[in-house]
């Protein structure tokens, strides 16, 4: 039998995977370092359902950490499956079920691995703020190919790099609003909306819908709409 894999042969950064862990304790408090996932749930969520009508369908999650979108999925009626590598986050995703009473099957295995195991199994895949912390994104996106059935849609969401990007992402967030602790992002792993496309192309999807996330610092409002210089969410369909 081989030896298990170790996580730096895998697809993934020890240290990314260090950082997600150390904080994961904190991930059901809303105003914690994870504010702004709890945040930008509600609307990341009714985009999602509104393009696949969750209930009844058979979800994965990659990189679901503690599992904020994957419970949200499994209240709306998705037979939710989460992935991570980072065993704490899993660790804290499990015994949050226990107080909201939702059903989700967690799973320490890489997407890649889990697309060997599971190909074509899954109606929709989603893979949000997860991108930008992996060493190589295209085997992340490919994986989530191989996940979804033919026909079925797979969402990212990352972050943009460019000046505003990073002002607002690194220097903004981090830095001046303290909304993310420092070093949460590493602005070289940021990819442009193209190289995301170029990636999904590649994979055998089609891309459906690109659209963008803001956050207004004043009002503390995130929305989604046109602007895709900073956060920005992608649709996509496996060729049927
Ligand atoms: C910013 S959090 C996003 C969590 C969740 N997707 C969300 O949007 O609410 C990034 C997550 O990616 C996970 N991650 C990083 N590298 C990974 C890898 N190679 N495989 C699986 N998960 C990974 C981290 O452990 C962390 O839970």
């Amino acid at each position: 039998m081989n030896p298990p894999l170790s996580v730096s042969a895998m697809n993934a950064d020890p240290a990314e995977l260090q950082k997600f862990s150390d904080l994961a304790h904190r991930w059901w408090d809303p105003e914690s370092e994870f504010k702004p996932l709890h945040r930008i749930n509600p609307l990341r969520l009714d985009w999602i359902d509104a393009a696949v009508g969750l209930n009844g369908k058979k979800v994965v999650d990659i990189g679901c950490g503690g599992g904020i979108l994957a419970e949200s999925m499994s209240a709306r009626g998705a037979q939710v499956t989460g992935v991570d590598l980072s065993e704490k986050a899993l660790g804290v995703a499990r015994l949050h079920l226990y107080e909201s009473g939702q059903t989700v099957d967690y799973r320490l295995i890489a997407a890649e691995a889990l697309a060997l195991e599971a190909p074509a199994s899954f109606d929709v895949v989603t893979c949000m703020e997860m991108l930008e912390h992996v060493p190589d994104p295209a085997s992340t996106i490919q994986a989530c190919a191989a996940l979804v059935k033919p026909g079925g849609q797979v969402f990212f969401s990352t972050l943009n790099r460019n000046l505003k990007s990073y002002l607002m992402a690194v220097v903004g967030a981090e830095y001046v609003l303290k909304l993310l602790p420092k070093g949460t992002h590493e602005y070289a792993k940021f990819i442009k909306p193209s190289e995301l496309a170029r990636h999904v192309r590649n994979a055998g999807l089609d891309v459906n819908e690109l659209i963008g996330m803001t956050y207004n610092p004043l009002s503390e409002i995130y929305a989604l709409g046109q602007d895709t210089d900073v956060n920005y969410l992608m649709r996509t369909t496996r060729h049927g």
